[in-house]
């Protein structure tokens, strides 16, 4: 299977290429500036030289808080860019993955929430999310875009490697304990892309397989109780670690509101794809260990 991954420094895209072996496939990644999501003009063009079995599109604008004073330049990637890939998929004959997000619902909802819930973006960072889910449904039926949540890696920049930074010279961090949601791992992503890829490719004329799914780590947290296994892993490992201070998030003041409720129902994965992702602090053991091997190897702890 050779997978033709859009983005190429982000965390999933490293995590694809870095998992591809494992799975007998082959993951060509397209980044900028030969790549541009923002830029429409030559996305078919690209995608159609590179060639491939399947398309995953793992590039976005991510920074939350900035998007609200870029709203267009976030709208450009995660919604048309998104879009125009699609597009170019459907002429391709491919079928195209792409990458969304628990910001696109509210969190009013008093439980995890269902693929078919209502959404409500709280921010512009979810609204542009929200219109890459209706740009690629438009562009191409055979899609499937998967919502996901709390990523967090060796690579890139993620909440993970704020609290160990943040450890290094502090005793104490506050962190809001009033937002809950599923850390996830981008491997455990990328091993979910790779398994939906198959399931796609093998059946495809199998409706059931496509549309919306939601797939994150199994179990909830709070960002507190998050930061607080962080740093319980990363003392086990002699690496950095701080006390955490439980804070509302009327005390955490952000330029874009986040949702209080962000868990997400993984169930229709489970049944339809045969995907369960292992439990968040499982894979946030493996994480935080490479981390902590790493500083010391760089001679940074
Ligand atoms: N991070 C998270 O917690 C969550 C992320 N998601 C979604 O998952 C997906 C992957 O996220 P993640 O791996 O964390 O993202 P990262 O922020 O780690 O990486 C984003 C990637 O997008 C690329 N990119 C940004 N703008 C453009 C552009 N104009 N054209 C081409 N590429 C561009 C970046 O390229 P470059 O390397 O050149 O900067 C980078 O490779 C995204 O769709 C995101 O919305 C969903 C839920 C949670
Ligand atoms: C750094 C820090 C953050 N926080 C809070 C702010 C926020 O509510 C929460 C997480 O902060 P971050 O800025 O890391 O997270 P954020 O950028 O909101 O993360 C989101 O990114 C996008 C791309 C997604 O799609 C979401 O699923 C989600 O992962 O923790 C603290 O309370 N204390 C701290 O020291
Ligand atoms: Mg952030």
């Amino acid at each position: 299977m050779r997978v033709i991954v859009i983005g190429r420094e982000g965390q999933v895209a490293r995590a694809l290429a870095e998992r591809a072996p494992a799975h007998g496939a082959k993951a060509v990644l397209l980044g900028r500036p030969r790549l541009d999501l923002a830029d429409p003009s030559g996305i078919e063009d690209i995608l159609r030289e590179t060639g491939g079995d399947l398309i995953v599109n793992a590039a976005a604008y991510t920074a939350v808080d900035q998007a609200e004073t870029e709203p267009e330049l976030a709208e450009a990637i995660n919604g048309i860019g998104a879009g125009v890939a699609a597009g170019a998929a459907a002429v391709m004959r491919v079928p195209f993955i792409h990458l969304s997000t628990d910001y696109v619902f509210d969190g009013s909802l008093d439980r995890p929430y269902r693929e078919d819930d209502t959404v409500n973006p709280l921010g512009a960072y979810g609204r542009s999310k929200r219109l890459g889910e209706e740009a690629v449904a438009a562009g191409i039926a055979d899609h499937v875009i998967l919502r996901t949540a709390w990523i967090y890696s060796p690579f890139g920049r993620n909440f993970v490697k704020t609290m160990l930074r943040l450890a290094k010279d502090r005793e104490e961090v506050g962190v809001v304990a009033d937002q809950l949601g599923s850390p996830t791992s981008a491997s455990d992503i990328a091993d979910g892309i790779f398994t939906v890829a198959k399931n796609l490719l093998e059946r495809p004329q199998d409706r059931a397989l496509r549309g919306v799914f939601h797939m994150t780590g199994a179990g909830f947290a709070s960002w507190a109780e998050f930061a607080a296994e962080i740093f319980t892993l990363s003392a086990r490992s002699g690496g950095p670690s701080a006390r955490v201070r439980p804070i509302m998030t009327a005390d955490y003041p952000t330029p874009a509101k986040r949702p209080f409720n962000s868990r997400l129902d993984c169930t229709k994965l489970e049944t339809i794809h045969g995907i369960r992702l292992p439990s968040w602090q499982t894979s946030l053991a493996s994480c935080v260990e490479r981390l902590i091997a790493e500083m010391r190897e760089s001679g940074v702890s």
